[in-house]
């Protein structure tokens, strides 16, 4: 089964390598790219043949669409007259749903849409997959196993894509922003920025392996950190007091609903 990747941008990258990593035969592996200088450099990187859009689309059997949404209907147009039914479409795109990439291309193609994220390059990727209308369980466990080869993978309707994208999606961008938020701190109280970076990153990776090897709720787990009367709890206080729980919520709708408007063109 070949598989072309169409878009190799930061997300297109990180699908392709993890690809490799899991031992995907590069010879089944194409990518679409048009800079000739990005060819070269995913040429020599992973051995890959680049080619153009509409040799990539003739080809495969599995289209990834890795292209912003706002490219996503001039590809479409594009890569149309070189599709035929029996192949499957995967597009990781934020916004853009099943029902806009089936109307533009010819009828019987399967379509799935996917919502990654980055982590999917160190093989911690969280991806949530949805089928199109002509999708059967062969072409959605194609799409699993696509994104299988970097990480965990969730079956989800459709409606809750937006939704999806605004948690995982966008996700580690939130969490990046409190480790660099934490890190200032610590600068701030007088650590060196070096020793601030190793504590926040260790406390990051330890928070998240507990939540995952104990399955506890974070509510316990803050419990335990939070001894009565102590540092914990002046500094929860805090967070409370500068309203961090209500922006991460208006933070999220705010992502879920500029998902909404991706899937408008805008
Ligand atoms: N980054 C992330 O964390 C996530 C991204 N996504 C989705 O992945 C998609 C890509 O995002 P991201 O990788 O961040 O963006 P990038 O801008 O890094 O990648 C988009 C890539 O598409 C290429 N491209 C644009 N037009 C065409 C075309 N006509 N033919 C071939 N390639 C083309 C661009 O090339 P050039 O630069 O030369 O224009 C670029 O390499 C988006 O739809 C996004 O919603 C989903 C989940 C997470
Ligand atoms: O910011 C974005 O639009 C993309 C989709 C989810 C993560 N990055």
């Amino acid at each position: 089964m070949s598989t072309a990747i169409i878009g190799a941008g930061v997300m297109g990258e990180t699908l392709l390598s993890g690809l490799v990593r899991a031992g995907r035969r590069v010879d089944q592996l194409m990518v679409g790219e048009k800079r000739s200088e990005r060819a070269r450099e995913l040429e020599d990187r992973y051995g890959v043949a680049v080619v153009s859009n509409r040799e990539a689309a003739a080809k495969a059997d599995t289209v990834a669409l890795v292209v912003k949404p706002q490219d996503m209907a001039d590809v479409l147009a594009e890569i149309a007259p070189d599709l035929r039914a029996g192949q499957l479409l995967v597009s990781l795109a934020a916004g853009i749903t099943t029902a806009f990439i089936e109307s533009r291309v010819p009828a019987g193609v399967a379509v799935v849409r996917v919502m990654p994220n980055t982590p999917a390059l160190v093989d911690e990727g969280m991806a949530a997959i949805a089928p199109g209308s002509h999708c059967d369980e062969s072409h959605l466990a194609e799409a699993e196993s696509l994104m299988a080869s970097t990480g965990k993978v969730l079956r989800i309707p459709e409606k809750q894509m937006d939704a999806v994208t605004a948690i995982s999606g966008s996700g580690p961008a939130y969490i990046f922003f409190v480790v660099e938020s934490m890190i200032e701190a610590g600068v701030h109280l007088g650590l060196p920025r070096a020793t601030a970076t190793e504590l926040v990153v260790q406390t990051l990776v330890g928070s998240a392996t507990m939540l995952r090897e104990t399955g506890s709720h974070p509510v316990v787990l803050r419990e335990q950190v939070t001894s009565p009367g102590g540092t914990t709890a002046s500094a929860l206080r805090e967070l409370e007091i500068h309203k961090v729980r209500a922006a991460f919520l208006a933070a999220m709708e705010a992502a879920r609903n500029r998902s909404r408007e991706l899937a408008e063109g805008s």
